[in-house]
């Protein structure tokens, strides 16, 4: 599904399908430096990373493989306390492997802490962390991600693999809702734009 086949839902689209498509090869082509001589296995984080992944990783030109997780955050309703329970488990031994866990979206980054340290703890030779996108504004871990494609605005975004409320995933690009599709007020006010990350720490204009 395309952007403007929803148009009248959609307030900006933050990364069209070409954006994330140029940003993933350019992701792609690092892992393969890292990773020559070495399989990776990818690890990817059902539901959202599903797009991420597959095209991640028909992006590479090296072999890896692939396995999924499925990861919950429960407490006292907020989401993502950092307490995670898992849903559905690796089918993959770790001893010794070189994990890329591969990511939609951080945003507190409590999930992923948790995850890399409990992949660690498998007996895997390396876990590094890998995601589309990174809201720095509201990450509340300083868990080192070693591959962004974008750093994105403090706003809700859906499409390519994010949901609201299980909808939008289907969508090709990445965007930010009208706030009535969440029952909020309208506005005017632009969206900042979302900002290459080529090194981590170093956002670089879209
Ligand atoms: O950095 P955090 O604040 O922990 O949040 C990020 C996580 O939240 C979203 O998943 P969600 O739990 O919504 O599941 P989904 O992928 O099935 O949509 C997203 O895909 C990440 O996995
Ligand atoms: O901005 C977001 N959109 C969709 N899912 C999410 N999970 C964490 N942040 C987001
Ligand atoms: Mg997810």
């Amino acid at each position: 599904m395309r952007a403007e086949q929803i148009q009248h839902e959609v307030r900006e689209v933050l990364l069209s399908e070409d954006e994330i498509r140029g940003r993933l090869a350019e992701m792609a082509r690092d892992i393969e430096r890292d990773y020559h001589e070495r399989t990776p296995l990818l690890v990817g984080v059902l539901k959202g990373a599903v797009f991420v992944m597959t095209d991640l990783a028909r992006s590479l030109r090296i072999p890896v493989e692939m396995d999924w997780m499925a990861v919950s955050s429960y407490g006292s309703g907020t989401k993502s306390t950092g307490v995670v329970r898992i849903l559905k488990d690796l089918d993959t031994d770790l001893t010794d492997r070189h994990v890329l866990i591969v990511e939609d979206i951080i945003d507190s980054g409590l999930t992923l802490t948790w995850l890399k340290q409990n992949l660690e703890s498998r007996g895997a030779a390396s876990v590094e962390i890998c995601t589309l996108l990174r809201k720095p504004s509201r990450l509340k871990s300083n868990v080192f991600v070693r591959y962004i494609g974008f750093d994105v605005p403090n706003e809700f975004v859906v499409g390519y693999g994010l949901d609201y409320d299980e909808r939008y995933r289907n969508l090709n690009d990445v965007v930010v809702l009208q706030p009535e599709v969440f029952g909020g007020e309208a506005t005017d006010e632009p969206v900042e734009p979302a900002r290459r990350v080529l090194r981590p720490g170093i956002p670089e204009e879209a």
